[in-house]
């Protein structure tokens, strides 16, 4: 399956995929690990269905048998009581280990699970997120891993505690009187009926509701993140009104579900009330009518009140169906997208590269259908290199940069790290050897030390500040109150856009990677700033290859070789001084920003 078919999928409604063999197989295999557990458990619901139908059996005993010989059976009613008191402690027991355990199971099954989905996640490109919503891929990740962790525990047990109960109350009331067995038999496919009805149009206003929640959390996402953004345009009054909407569509869908909800607890409640009397009145005819002695009616009195049960858990377990199975597909829509950048068959890590970088006629576009935004492309860096792109906007410079480190793959063409196609180097030991500063800094919300050690989780206190000193950025960073321990805010929000800058140059050296690709921030920096970061990258840039995407032309000049980038390709390449003389594209650019 493509990213781009499961974004799609996202939008549709919720309807539960259909069942397959291999969905199923799939499906029961996450018990495999627990299945010690689920036995047990199955175990227990025997025992609780078992008890439920025995007691009925006990009280009938003691009414028919013992009360009528009560002056000789008094001591044998005490151990019927001790008995049904030990029954009673079983089932104690039993639901205790259900409730709990069988949980537990669930919560195992529904954990090892998301650990699954989390770790694909990580290993799926960039491709794959271009077509996602994080808002939604989130509430498959929360919402549809909790349905799912419920159907795994209870599912089983309801089945098993359903199809028990039924059976053993049917057998004990024929036993006792078929023709009133048969009446309330009768009524089970109604009152089933009923249930499945009604929790059906509940499960699917649950489902709306579980979809909305999920555009409530992309809305909120959005706007949130985007706040300054949201302010700066006075944007507030547009943003209320767009999440009221969402609102309201999970707020009518909350609606139709308590709706079917009363109904479906109507029936719930209905049900074994309207049993009970029918119960009394048939069997008090059958009493008058001698075909029916007092203490079976009191013993059909007791097995209603059990039989209503099973339908409860029925109704229960479609729900549970419906929500978990529909958030099993979902989640395995997303373990079943095949990472498109992998490892090839016999891929190696490699040892730190000189760092000579060569693309052989190599084209790329985003889409298979859409326009290619690299064509033909041929370029030979040489280790150490200090290299420059420069070109319009959108004419592909961090799409070629993007390539290297194989955020995306190449459709046509190689692209060699000193001589070695990049496919036939394992992707961790590629990027282990390539840093990238990309345009739109992101920082984790943490310290500031931590953000400097993502790239070197082991790097010491002096190792850290030497980076930071590097970088031009430690004396900002200690004028911070808490300094290497300071919080940052989500995504840095507490930093300028220089410091972040100046701390994503930091991480770099940390990490000393021999290729370097600096996407430079293309929103102006004040000139301090400008040239803290210009004096930082030239260090960083120092005896590594270093590929900077321009967008101010003094980072440019004195670059050891300068690539113009047209749509057509690169149009000129050459030293600042040497283009300038020539009087092409670039001499154009360099005009246009009011440089010379
Ligand atoms: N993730 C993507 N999915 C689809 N198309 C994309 C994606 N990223 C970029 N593009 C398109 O590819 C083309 C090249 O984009 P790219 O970002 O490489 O240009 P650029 O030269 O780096 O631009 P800028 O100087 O503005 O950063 C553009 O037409 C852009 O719309």
């Amino acid at each position: 399956m493509t990213s781009t078919e499961l974004g799609r999928r996202d939008a549709a409604p919720d309807a539960a995929p259909a069942l397959t063999r291999a969905r199923l197989k799939t499906f029961l295999s996450f018990y495999r690990p627990h299945i010690p557990l689920l036995l047990a458990d199955l175990a227990c619901a025997v025992v609780v269905s078992l008890t439920a139908v025995v007691l009925p059996l006990c009280a009938n005993f003691v009414t028919k048998h013992l009360v009528p010989e009560a002056s000789q059976s008094l001591d044998r009613i005490w151990q019927m009581g001790a008995v049904m008191l030990a029954l009673l402690v079983a089932q104690a027991l039993s639901t205790l280990f259900v409730d709990y355990q069988g949980h537990v199971m669930g919560a195992k099954m529904e954990s090892a699970l998301r650990r699954a989905v989390f770790e694909h996640c990580q290993k799926l490109s960039f491709r794959f997120y271009d077509n996602k919503r994080v808002g939604q891929l989130m509430s498959r990740i929360t919402n549809d891993l909790f349905n799912l962790g419920e159907l795994y525990h209870h599912g089983p047990e309801d089945l098993a505690i359903a199809a028990l109960k039924t059976v053993g109350v049917v057998l004990v009331l024929s036993s006792l009187d078929p023709m009133l067995t048969l009446i309330v038999a009768g009524l089970l496919p109604f009152a089933l009926a009923w249930a499945l009805y009604f929790g059906r149009r509940m499960n699917r206003a649950l489902a709306m509701g579980r979809r909305q929640i999920g555009a409530i959390n992309e809305r909120v996402e959005d706007s949130l993140a985007g706040i300054r953004v949201v302010q700066a345009f006075v944007g507030e009054t547009e943003e209320n009104r767009r999440f009221e909407a969402e609102n309201q569509k999970f707020l009518e869908s909350r609606r139709t579900g308590y709706r079917s909800e009363a109904f479906f607890s109507l029936g719930a409640e209905g049900f074994p009330e309207l049993l009970t009397v029918l119960v009394i009145v048939l069997g008090a005819v059958r009493v008058v009518q001698a075909s029916l002695s007092v203490a079976d009616m009191l013993t059909f009195l007791l097995c209603v009140a059990v039989l209503v049960d099973p339908v409860r858990r029925l109704a229960n377990f479609t729900r549970l169906w419906q929500a978990g199975y529909t958030g099993f597909a979902r989640v395995m829509e997303i373990l079943e997208t095949e990472p498109d950048i992998r490892d090839r068959p016999g891929a190696v890590a490699v040892p730190r590269p000189r760092g000579a970088i060569r693309f052989e006629n190599v084209g790329f576009r985003y889409q298979e259908d859409g326009p290619h935004v690299l064509r033909g492309l041929n370029l030979d860096i040489q280790p150490g290199e200090f290299v420059a792109l420069v070109g319009a906007s959108g004419v592909g410079k961090s799409t070629l940069c993007a390539l290297i480190p194989r955020f995306y793959e190449a459709n046509e063409g190689v692209i060699r790290l000193d001589g070695t196609d990049i496919r036939d180097i394992r992707l961790d030991s590629l990027r282990r050897h390539i840093g990238v500063v990309q345009q739109d800094v992101y920082l984790f919300a943490g310290t500031v030390a931590d953000n400097l050690r993502y790239g070197r989780p082991d790097a010491t206190r002096a190792e850290i500040e030497a980076a930071a000193r590097a970088a031009n950025a430690h004396d900002f960073i200690v004028a911070l109150p808490g300094g290497y321990g300071a919080d940052i805010g989500q995504r840095g929000v507490k930093l300028s856009g220089g410091q972040k800058q100046r701390l994503t140059i930091a991480r770099a050296f940390l990490k000393d990677p021999a290729v370097l690709i600096f996407d430079e921030a293309t929103s102006a920096l004040d000139t301090e700033s400008e040239r803290a970061v210009q004096a930082a990258l030239a260090d960083l840039a120092q005896g590594r290859t270093t590929l900077v995407i321009a967008h101010r032309l003094s980072t440019v000049r004195h670059a050891d070789r300068i690539l113009v980038l047209t749509e057509q390709g690169i149009a000129e390449e050459g030293t600042h001084e040497a283009l300038l003389a020539r009087g092409g594209v670039y001499a154009g650019l360099v005009v246009g920003q009011g440089r010379l």
